[in-house]
């Protein structure tokens, strides 16, 4: 399905890669680390979500005969597009796993190839990485707060633009049930779910008529939209008669649909129409700008709501335009790199590193996760990354090593999995997370921990960067 070719990337890789050809640095390994730095959305955690899709694009990555045309208008050499004829990702990656809870300023994902290779592919997995982390993140909040309710991704209209394809697969892996997003259901296998619009109604001269021939079109799975006109006093009244007269011919109105107004009061006096005429199996399904916070509320409030539809503020990952995820070098011409910055967050961690999520006996998850030198197994203790009084011993603890070897030599290592493996994997990572880091306000701050080998190899280049200025 997907249709990317290597120009899918912004226009200094290929300066960049240029210079690095004609210089013949071609060959020389890289090692970048993609790490973010801010939890989106005020949140304890993040759900990392992309990583299939950015595998199997990666792997198919190339550039063809008219990018090469287009590029050759754009100042490069022709003997760089004759090497970029050849291109394709040769190099390893190295990855958290799909669903995982995952942190700040922790590497995620590192990646380790020809230093071509490995900056051409930056922007994309940039793009695919951040939004669909972002948006997986919010779906997952989103399920948390739902409970059991079902949860159906109706957001394809109101994504920036072709986002609504990625952010419907997100939303599965954070824990929606289904999506109105008719390409993604075919593509991701999702199941597909869906109401009527405003407009069927309104094409007709009644409501009833409307209701009635929809569910004779379609009477598996139907669902009708009360709010056109009154909810209470002409919707949820003839969905009750369509729902009776389905009866008669042995089928089963599925759900109404509220889509404005109080949701509380009129779930509720929805339900008591429904009940007192005999239809308790007829689902509530609301919609209307939803969100974790209204979720929360309306549930809060015991209103009888069965199905929430969320378009908006799922797939635009509202109130966060993006994830702000980073792609660091780390190690280049057989030299571990750094990046010095005013602002400590933002100095990177030189090295290939592993990194080991810190669990007790029991395996429960304690609230850390340790980053430590490619080879290290076990770590004594960790380090504040910036604070040297802060430490802990962490040698009692198990170490859980998080980046597995996900693509070698281009070829993607790891078996498919579909998405509801994906969603489950993701769950159980989320219930082992204790509670104080999922909550709304003020929630608990994950710890990330360096060892003092890392420590020490990043504190010397950062001297010797002083030293030489
Ligand atoms: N009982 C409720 N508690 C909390 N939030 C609610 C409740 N009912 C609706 N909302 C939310 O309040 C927001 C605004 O609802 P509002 O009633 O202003 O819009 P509307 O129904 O589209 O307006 P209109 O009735 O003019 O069409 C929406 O996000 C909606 O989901
Ligand atoms: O509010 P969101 O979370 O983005 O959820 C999607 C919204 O999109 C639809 O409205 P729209 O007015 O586009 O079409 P409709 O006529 O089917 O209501 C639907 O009715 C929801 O209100
Ligand atoms: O099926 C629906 O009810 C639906 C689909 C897309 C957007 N809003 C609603």
């Amino acid at each position: 399905m997907h249709n990317f070719t290597a120009t899918y990337t912004d226009q200094y890789q290929l300066a960049m890669a240029q210079v690095y050809f004609k210089n013949g640095q071609k060959d020389n390994t890289a090692i970048f680390d993609y790490s973010f730095r801010k939890l989106p959305f005020n949140g304890g955690y993040a759900i990392f979500s992309g990583l299939e899709d950015l595998l199997e694009i990666i792997s198919e990555l190339r550039f063809s005969e008219k990018d090469l045309e287009f590029l050759k208008t754009q100042g490069f050499d022709n003997d760089f597009l004759q090497y970029l004829k050849e291109f394709r990702f040769r190099g390893t990656i190295y990855s958290s796993a799909e669903g995982d809870v995952i942190f700040p300023t922790r590497p995620v994902l590192q990646v380790e190839a020809n230093i071509i290779e490995a900056q051409i592919i930056e922007t994309i997995l940039l793009n695919l990485l951040n939004f669909q982390t972002l948006v997986a993140t919010k779906a997952s909040r989103i399920r948390l707060v739902a409970g059991e309710s079902q949860l159906l991704d109706f957001g394809l209209r109101r994504a920036q633009a072709t986002g609504g394809y990625f952010a419907t697969r997100a939303a599965l892996i954070g824990g929606f049930n289904g999506t109105s997003n008719v390409i993604a259901g075919k593509n991701f296998d999702i199941p597909l779910s869906g109401t009527m619009a405003h407009s069927f109604v309104q094409s007709y001269d009644d409501e009833l008529t409307a209701f009635r021939e929809f569910a004779e079109g379609r009477p598996e799975k139907c669902v009708l939209l009360v709010d056109t006109y009154n909810t209470l006093k002409s919707g949820v009244p003839n969905a009750i008669r369509v729902a009776k007269e389905m009866e008669e011919r042995g089928e089963q109105l599925l759900a109404i649909r509220l889509d404005s107004g109080d949701l509380a009061y009129l779930a509720r006096e929805s339900r008591k129409l429904l009940d007192d005429a005999g239809l308790a199996y007829v689902k509530i399904a609301a919609s209307n700008q939803l969100d974790e916070y209204v979720i929360k509320s309306l549930l809060e409030q015991e209103a009888p709501i069965d199905i929430f539809g969320v378009g908006t503020n799922l797939v635009t990952g509202d109130p966060d335009g993006a994830l702000d995820g980073v792609y660091k070098l780390a190690w280049a011409g057989g030299k571990p790199r750094i990046k010095i910055s005013e602002s400590i967050i933002k100095i990177t961690l030189p090295h290939k590193k592993q990194v080991f999520r810190l669990k007790d006996d029991n395996g429960n998850c304690i609230g850390a996760d340790v980053v430590g030198m490619f080879n290290e197994e076990k770590i004594e203790e960790m380090y504040h990354p910036f604070e040297p009084y802060k430490t802990m011993k962490i040698s009692s603890y198990l170490h859980e090593p998080l980046l597995k070897k996900v693509l070698e030599d281009g070829e993607v290592l790891i078996p498919k999995r579909n998405l509801k493996e994906i969603a489950e994997y993701s769950a159980k990572r989320l219930a082992e997370l204790p509670k104080e880091y999922k909550r709304f306000n003020n929630p608990h701050i994950y710890k990330i921990g360096i060892s003092k080998e890392l420590k020490e190899e990043r504190d010397l280049l950062i001297k010797n960067f002083k030293n030489s200025i």
